[in-house]
This record gives structure tokens, sequence and C-alpha cells, in this order.
């Protein structure tokens, strides 16, 4: 029979459970890790209140799949952190619901098409990133650099030819600053919006403790440079040759059949970019992570190189199908550094019910996918063994498990491209380089930094030439 409202831990008046959140975090540092702590005590379905915001945590493979998979937790939270970053309104993508969602999803993902998106097209445009890539560490090359943005540039390059027809020289500093902004967004609050969005009456009292001052500068500064760049294409638009999504949105726009506003495709962009470049760059500088860390992964990552592409042309999307140990290499970086640890928060559209509980309308629904990636189904689940993705045989398991993406109808529209660049980011730079800890630093750690994303702490890498005519052995 249906019960109440999912256990969780004492509720306070009017905080909920802020305090006990807070206490939990100074001992456990994630948010993720509380979540966890949380859900082993109170079940699978952990049921919380912060403020008068109710959130519920679920855990496992078949209540996350469940979960994906019904259309009343396909809403996205209503919150005031949410709304912060859209005009107060609920437009866009990524945190929009119901029919401006459905509507807007489709044509992201028909403009997105029409430039190439997940067609062969789209390997010269990464592959280009990959040289300029080569180049800058061939330049540096044995000085200790440090590595968490060096795909940055990289990363938006590749999803900005295709939204906004333009690349950027990898030294641009406009680039790197706007790369900047999104990095500390990302790190001011994490996925549930934090105090901002559970007492946002706070931002009268102490905008800078919690964040408001600072995400609200980040934001205009971002949206002064999206502007910008939707104003030049007004400006230079050819309404029967479109240049990238942009263009499709304003010939859409001017088309009198939709009713998108400059303030929504202002929006997408955002959304496009925030969901686009912190997730693949922070995996795959978790991925160097590992791999300089396990020096064994790397020789066998450059053995498969060395036999399956050789030395006189660069890895391409085409040899990924023969490169069975570097796909269980991404698989593992994914799996064990699982960035997006809730996913992006679920909301319930109506009333429903899940396991023997009742999930009132509103209530956000976080997804526990870190743990799911970290937690008893795995052996040795703190080892990076790709091992584990592989048959005696060699061949490749698909886990059920492993859902770095989400499922369902709001799953990731991003996998394709960013399974694609980490893979090119990999085997170029492997192809090309030793990746060395320098002599005078630690092993890098593997304690993520906590935010709307996880993020590796600082570190450097050395990258030395190698000499390709000397075969590699393993
Ligand atoms: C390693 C890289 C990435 C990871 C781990 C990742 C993960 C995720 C996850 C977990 C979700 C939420 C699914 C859900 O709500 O259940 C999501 C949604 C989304 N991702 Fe990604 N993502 C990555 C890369 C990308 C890229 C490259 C793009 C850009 C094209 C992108 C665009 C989006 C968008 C627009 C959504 C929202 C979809 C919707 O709400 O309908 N992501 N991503």
């Amino acid at each position: 029979k249906p019960e109440s409202y999912p256990p969780g831990p004492p509720l306070m008046p009017f905080i909920g459970n802020l305090l006990s959140l807070w206490l939990s975090l100074k001992k456990l540092k994630y948010h993720h890790s509380v979540w966890q702590d949380w859900a082993k005590k109170y079940g699978n379905i952990l049921g919380l209140r912060f403020g008068s915001t109710n959130v519920v945590v679920v855990s496992g493979k078949d209540m996350i799949r469940e979960v994906s998979s019904r259309e009343v937790f396909d809403g996205r939270p209503n919150g005031f952190f949410y709304l912060l970053r859209s005009f107060n309104k609920k437009l866009g993508l990524v945190f929009s619901d119901g029919a401006t969602w459905t509507k807007t999803r489709r044509m992201v993902l028909k403009s997105l098409r029409v430039f190439g998106y997940g067609s062969r097209s789209m390997e010269a445009n990464i592959s280009e990133e990959c040289n300029a890539l080569i180049d800058m560490r061939m330049a540096d090359a044995g000085v200790p650099v440090v590595v968490n943005h060096m795909f940055d540039v990289c990363i938006v390059n590749i999803l900005w030819k295709l939204v906004a027809g333009k690349r950027y020289d990898l030294a641009n500093e406009q680039l790197k600053v706007l790369c900047d902004l999104i990095t500390r967004s990302f790190k001011v609050v994490d996925m549930s919006g934090g105090i901002l969005n559970f007492l946002p009456f706070l931002r009268h009292v102490v905008p800078n403790l919690i964040g408001y001052t600072e995400l609200r500068a980040i934001h205009d500064a971002l949206y002064d440079f999206l502007r910008t760049t939707v104003e030049e294409h007004q400006k230079t638009i050819d309404a029967r040759k479109p240049r990238d999504v942009i263009d499709m949105f304003l010939i859409e726009m001017n088309s009198k059949k939709s009713d998108f506003s400059t303030e929504e495709l202002l929006v997408i962009c955002l959304d496009l970019l925030e969901a686009g470049v912190e997730t693949v760059s922070n995996t795959a500088v978790f991925m160097l992570l590992h791999v300089v860390r396990n020096p064994e992964v790397q020789k066998k990552l450059q053995y498969e190189i060395d036999v399956e592409v050789g030395y006189s042309r660069r890895p391409t999307l085409s040899d990924r199908s023969k490169m069975v140990y570097t796909e269980a290499v991404l698989l593992e970086s994914l799996r064990i550094s699982s960035v997006a640890a809730v996913g992006i928060p679920h909301m319930a559209l109506e009333d429903a019910k899940l396991g023997n509980y009742t999930i009132p309308k509103d209530t956000f629904v976080l997804l526990a996918i870190h743990d799911l990636h970290n937690g008893e189904h795995w052996k040795d689940a703190a080892s990076f063994r790709p091992e584990r993705f592989l048959t005696k045989e060699g061949n490749l398991i698909q886990d059920e498990w492993l859902m770095p993406f989400g499922s369902g109808k709001r799953r990731c529209i991003g996998e394709g491209l960013a399974r694609s660049e980490l893979f090119m980011f990999l085997t170029n730079l492997l192809q090309s380089f030793n990746l060395k800890v320098p002599e005078e630093d630690p092993l890098p750690s593997t304690e993520p930094i906590d935010g709307v994303t996880l993020s590796a702490k600082e570190f450097r890498i050395v990258f030395e030439p190698r000499n390709i005519r000397h075969k590699s052995t393993y």
C-alpha cells in the first residue's frame, strides 16, 4: 500500500535537513557522499527537505532507470538557482520541461544534425582541435604543465563551430576567460542549487556568502558574450544559406511559425556551453590523471595505437571499433570519475507513486550516479581497472550499471560527441607523447573537487615526445 513521503534524517522546523547536510558535508566533504551515506541508512528512495523544497535521492540501477523512464519525472526543478541563469523564466533545453522542452530539444537536435552532428563530418572538426592540442604540447614538451584546463578551448571550438560557426586559437584570451567563468559557476554550488535555491531570501542578507553575487556576475558576463555572438549573426545572416545552429534558430524565429524568442536562443546557447564543456573537460582530465597514475595502462594504450594506427597518420574515429582496450579505458574513466555525480535533477510533474512511497508534485529528484558507478556492484571499485569492461576473449562488456549520460527521454544529447572527443584526445596525445608525472611532484590525487560537476585537483604532467620509429612493446 502506498505510504507517505520517503524516509530520511529528522527534520528541523523551517530549514528541514539543511543543518544535517551542512554537518555531514564537514565530515564527508562531497554532496554525493552525504546522499550515499544517508541512502545506506534510509534506503534507495531517500526523502529530504531543504527549506520548503522536497528533495528525493534515488539509488541503484533499477530505481534510477525507473525514474528516468517515467514521464511524470521528466520535469526539471523550479528553484531560484535554476531560474537565475535564464532570466527568471523556465527557458531553454536543460532546465525547461513540458511543451517548451519538447519543442526546444527537437529543434536543437535538428539544427545540430544539419551541420553534421553525429555524422562523419564531425571528425574533421575534432581532428583539427587534436592537431592544435599536439602543437601546443610540442611547444612545451619536456616542461611540467598544469593540465586541468588544457582541453577547454578545444571543446568549446568543436561545439562552437556547430553552434556559432566559429573557432578560436587555443591561446585566445577571451575564450580562456569565458571557460574560466563556466568553471567558476560550476564550483559555486552543487547540482541541487544549494542554500541559494532553498532559502533564496538570504541573497538579500548574505549575497556573497551564498554565491548569489558571483553567479549573477558570471551569468551577466556569459550573456554579454552570447548576446554579441547572436547580434553578429543577425547582422550577417543569409536566410538561404544558414551557417550554424544560431542561424537556423534566427530563420525559424523569422518564419512566424515559431514562437522562439531571442532570450530563449541565448539560454539555449548557454545550455549547450555549460552542459557540453565542463563535463567533457573534467572527464578528459580525470582520464589523463588515471593514465599517468597507471603506467601499465599507458603502455597498453600505446601498444594498441601502434598496432592499429601505426605512425604514418593520426588516429581517427574509424579506428575506434578496432581499439577495444582504448574503449575500455574510456568506459572506466566515465565510471570512476562520474563527473555528473547526481545527473541533472529531475522533478515530479504530478504526485507520483514510487516504490511504496508518494512523491509530491514539484519534488526534486536526484539520481545517485556516482554511487551507482562506485558502489558494491563493482569489484574493487576504487581501482582504475579497464579490464573490468573486457571479457577474457578481449571483447567489450556493456554493463547496465554504467549510465554516465543518464537514460530515458532526458538523457544527454551530447553522448556521441563526448565519446568521440574523449577517444580522439586520448589516442592523439598518446600516439605523440609519453605522459609522466614530474619527478618533483607527488602522484596526482584522485580526490575530486565538489561542484555542479566533479573536477580534478590541480596537477601537472610532462609531455615527452615519443620516438615513434621505435616500436612499442607490450
Ligand atoms: C562526458 C561528458 C558528458 C557527461 C558525463 C554528460 C552527462 C549528462 C547527464 C547525466 C545528463 C542528464 C540526464 C538526465 O537528466 O537524466 C545530461 C544532459 C544533457 N547533456 Fe550531457 N553529458 C556530457 C556531455 C555533453 C555534451 C558534449 C553536450 C553538448 C552537446 C551535452 C549536452 C547535454 C544537454 C543539452 C542535456 C540536457 C538534456 C535534456 O534535459 O533534455 N552533454 N548530460
